[in-house]
């Protein structure tokens, strides 16, 4: 491969999908992703992901709505005059082909010289570190070997768009790591637009520059990890993106009221939420003290329940003293507090970091 190139622009407007018989699975989808962008959409099980990306790729067409690329509108175009890239778990590797063939396969189909074949899959491979395998065949490889094999014919032409189901599913979690770090390095190698699908959390706050958060066939929110980490808008979101502390109850002016009649300090919000019944709390946010002594703007007292040790950071559970909520503190090794198991303690939180948010 020579120059970096650019990604296109992907533009879904109103993208509807109704099977026959069923519920819409995908419902009024609007989504602009920028060139070059690495774009996730995560989401349960049966939330629309794949039928959005399959919409994509051509291999489904909407009942209404479209899809552009760079302002193209491609709904009547079939998969293979898309100019997209796939790894998608049931397009297999060729079997029959070798590691080299494989990867040459859509350059072959497009009648390039045989000297630029070599030379892109030559360079292709040792992008994904497989220089040494060329001659072998797929039943040889390992799972992660294979995956890589599969990226790289993905990626050998270059294509504006990458279209990527969930790719590394299958693998162990070491393993699954490591391409995480090759994808990212290969998204800013190749420059082309990526568009990638997960149910994996982690997975989604690890490579991407934004997240398409699915839920029901719609998008709930869009935005960087870090916005939707900090700013979830409501409580899907929140769940779905890391722990939370979730006290439910309702705003009061300047307070926040839970169901269990306990009043918390709040930033002052914008009258538009007015009705936000949910107030959201970031395990690593919480603070937590043994001895009755917490200097923060809003407590309350709990029981630990559990412990556990996480390494770098422990995680701590407790049930709430009035009400009985559960509740998540994360402790930083070198700043762990001195509670144990059973123990009565104090929890609490400044009131910038309590965020009201809609409870659905
Ligand atoms: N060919 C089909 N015929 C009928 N219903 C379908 C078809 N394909 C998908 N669905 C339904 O559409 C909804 C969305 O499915 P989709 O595969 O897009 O979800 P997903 O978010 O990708 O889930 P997963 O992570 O399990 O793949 C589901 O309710 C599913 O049962």
């Amino acid at each position: 491969m020579t120059s970096a190139h650019h990604g296109a622009r992907v533009d879904l407007s109103k993208l509807t999908k109704r099977f026959l018989g069923e519920q819409a699975a995908v419902h009024d989808v609007n989504l602009a992703i920028g060139a070059g962008c690495f774009m996730t959409f995560l989401g349960p099980s049966g939330s629309g992901k794949t039928t959005t990306l399959n919409m994509i790729a051509g291999f489904i067409q909407p009942t209404e709505g479209s899809v552009r690329i760079d302002g193209q509108e491609v709904s009547g175009l079939p998969p293979n005059k898309r100019q997209l890239g796939m790894v998608f778990q049931q397009y297999a590797l060729f079997p029959h082909l070798t590691v080299f063939e494989n990867v040459a396969y859509p350059l072959r189909r497009r009648r390039i010289s045989e000297e630029l074949v070599r030379r892109q899959v030559g360079e292709t491979l040792k992008r994904v570190h497989l220089e040494g395998l060329a001659v072998k065949y797929p039943s040889q490889l390992s799972g992660g070997q294979q995956q890589r094999v599969a990226v790289a014919r993905a990626i050998v032409y270059q294509p504006p768009v990458l279209l990527m189901d969930e790719p590394l599913g299958a693998l162990d979690r070491k393993l699954r790591e490591e391409l995480q770090l090759e994808l990212s390095r290969l998204h800013r190698d190749v420059g082309s637009t990526f568009i990638y699908v997960t149910h994996d959390q982690e997975e989604a706050l690890a490579l991407s520059d934004r997240i398409a958060v699915f839920r029901d066939g719609r998008i709930e929110q869009v935005g960087t990890p870090q916005d939707l980490y900090a700013d979830p808008a409501c409580l899907f979101v929140a769940r779905f993106l890391g722990e939370s502390n979730i006290i439910l109850g309702r705003r009061d002016a300047d307070a926040f009221v839970s169901r269990h009649k306990q009043a918390f300090a709040i930033e002052p919000a914008p009258s538009a939420m007015e009705n936000e019944s949910a107030l959201l709390i970031r395990p690593e946010s919480m603070r937590i003290s043994g001895d009755g002594k917490l200097a923060v703007e809003s407590s309350l007292s709990a029981t630990v329940t559990d412990i556990v040790y996480l390494g770098a950071s422990r995680k701590i559970i407790l049930k709430a003293s009035v009400g009985g909520d559960d509740l998540i503190v994360r402790e930083t090794s070198g700043q762990y507090s001195d509670i144990r198991r059973g123990g009565e303690v104090l929890v609490g939180w400044n009131r910038r970091d309590a965020k009201l948010i809609r409870a659905t």
